[in-house]
C-alpha cells in the first residue's frame, strides 16, 4: 500500500513544528527519517499515525484520506510503534499483543483462535514467545519495545510507522528487528515502512531511502548514501563524517567525529 504525505504541517499547542512535508512511500519499501533531536521526526509521525490532526495538507493510503476515516478502518491499514507507550499496561504480554486484534474483531470482541495464532505469530518473530505469560510492567525496556512491536505487527497492517523501533535493544536485537521489518513475514508480505532511526549507519542499510528533518523542514531526501553526505551531515547534524568501506561487505559505512570549534 502506497504512503503520500503531502504538504503536511503539524502544530502543537498553536505552534507549528512541522512544515510543509511531502514524501511518498512506495509500496512495500522502507522509508527512513532521520534528524538532530527535536527535528520533528515524532511530531511528524505522531500525525502520520492519527495522534495529531494536520494543520496542513494530508496523509493518503492508496489515494485515501487517512485522517478522514473511521479509526477502525484507519487502524486495519496503519500500525504504529510510538516512541514512549507512556503507559504501564497492568496486563500480561500476550493481552498487550493483542490489542492489534482489535480493529479486525466483530460482535463479542472475543479473539479467535485465528487472532491467538496471529498473535504467537508475532511474539515470535520478535524472539519473544517466552515472555507471553509475563506481566508487561516487569519487562525490561528492550523486552516492552519487542513486545510492543509484536502488537504492531499482529494488527496485520498495510502500512507501519516506526518511532525509534531500535530504542532499548541491544546490537543483536537491534539487527534482528530492522531484519524482520525489512524483510517481511514467512509469506513475504511486507507492509509499507516509515521510521525514524537515529543511527545513521542503521538507517542507511536498513532503508530504501533516506528524508533528513532540520528544523521542521526536509533538508534532502533520496537513497541513503546519496544523502548522508559529509556536506549535510556537518551542516544538519553538526558533525565530521568519514566514509569507509566494511572490510567483508564493501558496504558504506560512516564514522563520526565532532567538528572541530569555529574559528574567530
Ligand atoms: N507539546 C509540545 N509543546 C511544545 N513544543 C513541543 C511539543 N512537543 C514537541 N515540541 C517541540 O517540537 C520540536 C520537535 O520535537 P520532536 O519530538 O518531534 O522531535 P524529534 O525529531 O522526534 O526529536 P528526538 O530525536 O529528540 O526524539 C522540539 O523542539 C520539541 O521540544
Amino acid at each position: 500500500m502506497r504512503l503520500d504525505i503531502t504538504g503536511l504541517s503539524v502544530e502543537v499547542a498553536g505552534t507549528r513544528l512541522v512544515h510543509d512535508i511531502t514524501l511518498r512511500a512506495a509500496s512495500g519499501r522502507v522509508v527512513g527519517l532521520v534528524g538532530p533531536n527535536g527535528s520533528g521526526k515524532s511530531t511528524l509521525l505522531r500525525c502520520v499515525y492519527r495522534a495529531l490532526p494536520p494543520a496542513a495538507g494530508a496523509v493518503r493510503l492508496d489515494g485515501a484520506d487517512l485522517h478522514a476515516m473511521d479509526a477502525r478502518a484507519g487502524a486495519r491499514l496503519l500500525a504504529a510503534l510510538p516512541q514512549e507507550s507512556g503507559t504501564e499496561f497492568d496486563f500480561t504480554v500476550a493481552e498487550v499483543v493483542a490489542m492489534g486484534r482489535l480493529p479486525h474483531q466483530r460482535g463479542t470482541g472475543r479473539p479467535s483462535a485465528a487472532d491467538t495464532a496471529v498473535c504467537a505469530r508475532a511474539l515470535a518473530r520478535v524472539g519473544a514467545a517466552h515472555l507471553a505469560g509475563r506481566g508487561f510492567p516487569g519487562l525490561s525496556g528492550g523486552e516492552k519495545q519487542r513486545v510492543l512491536i509484536a502488537r504492531a505487527l499482529a494488527q496485520e497492517p498495510r502500512v507501519l510507522v516506526l518511532d525509534e523501533p531500535t530504542n532499548h535493544l541491544d546490537i543483536a536485537q537491534q539487527l534482528a528487528v530492522l531484519a524482520l521489518v525489512r524483510d517481511g513475514d514467512a509469506a513475504g508480505a511486507r507492509p509499507t515502512v516509515l521510521t525514524a532511526l537515529h543511527d545513521l549507519n542503521l538507517a542507511a542499510r536498513y532503508c530504501d531511502e533516506l528524508h533528513v528533518l532540520s528544523r521542521g523542514r526536509i533538508a534532502a531526501a533520496g537513497p541513503p548514501y546519496d544523502v548522508l553526505t559529509p556536506e549535510l551531515l556537518a551542516e544538519v547534524f553538526g558533525v565530521r563524517a568519514h566514509r569507509v568501506r566494511h572490510p567483508e561487505s564493501g558496504a558504506v559505512q560512516l564514522l563520526f567525529d565532532r567538528l572541530p570549534p569555529a574559528s574567530s
